[in-house]
């Protein structure tokens, strides 16, 4: 192995601990956004509340548009990753009216 792909290997090895990290961070993160958003289920079928708010994902898009640019993510990646996580919330929270 020559001095360059023992450094392209550290430097690799380096990349992918900080995204094992981050990856964690994602998790724990999704898990926490999901423990609220079961409340806001029980909430809504408790109250008669439709499942879905389309006003506030609304907001929610706009919102999360301007962050991703700020943050130099693409804008269009982060809608589709809100909308499908919002999918999945829309799917628990008609289980918990059923
Ligand atoms: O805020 C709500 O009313 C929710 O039910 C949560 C949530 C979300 O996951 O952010 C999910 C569905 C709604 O359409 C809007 C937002």
């Amino acid at each position: 192995m020559t001095d360059q792909t023992a450094r392209a290997a550290a430097l690799l090895a380096e990349h992918r601990e900080s995204i094992d990290r981050l990856d964690a961070i994602i998790v724990f993160t999704l898990a926490e956004r999901f423990k609220h958003t079961q409340a806001v289920g029980k909430l809504k079928a408790a109250h008669d509340l439709p499942p879905s708010d389309p006003a506030r994902e609304a907001a929610q898009i706009a919102r999360l548009t301007d962050l991703a640019t700020e943050a130099d993510l693409d804008p269009e990646f982060a809608k589709t990753f809100l909308a499908f996580i919002i999918q999945e919330v829309i799917k628990h929270h008609e289980q918990h009216q059923s």
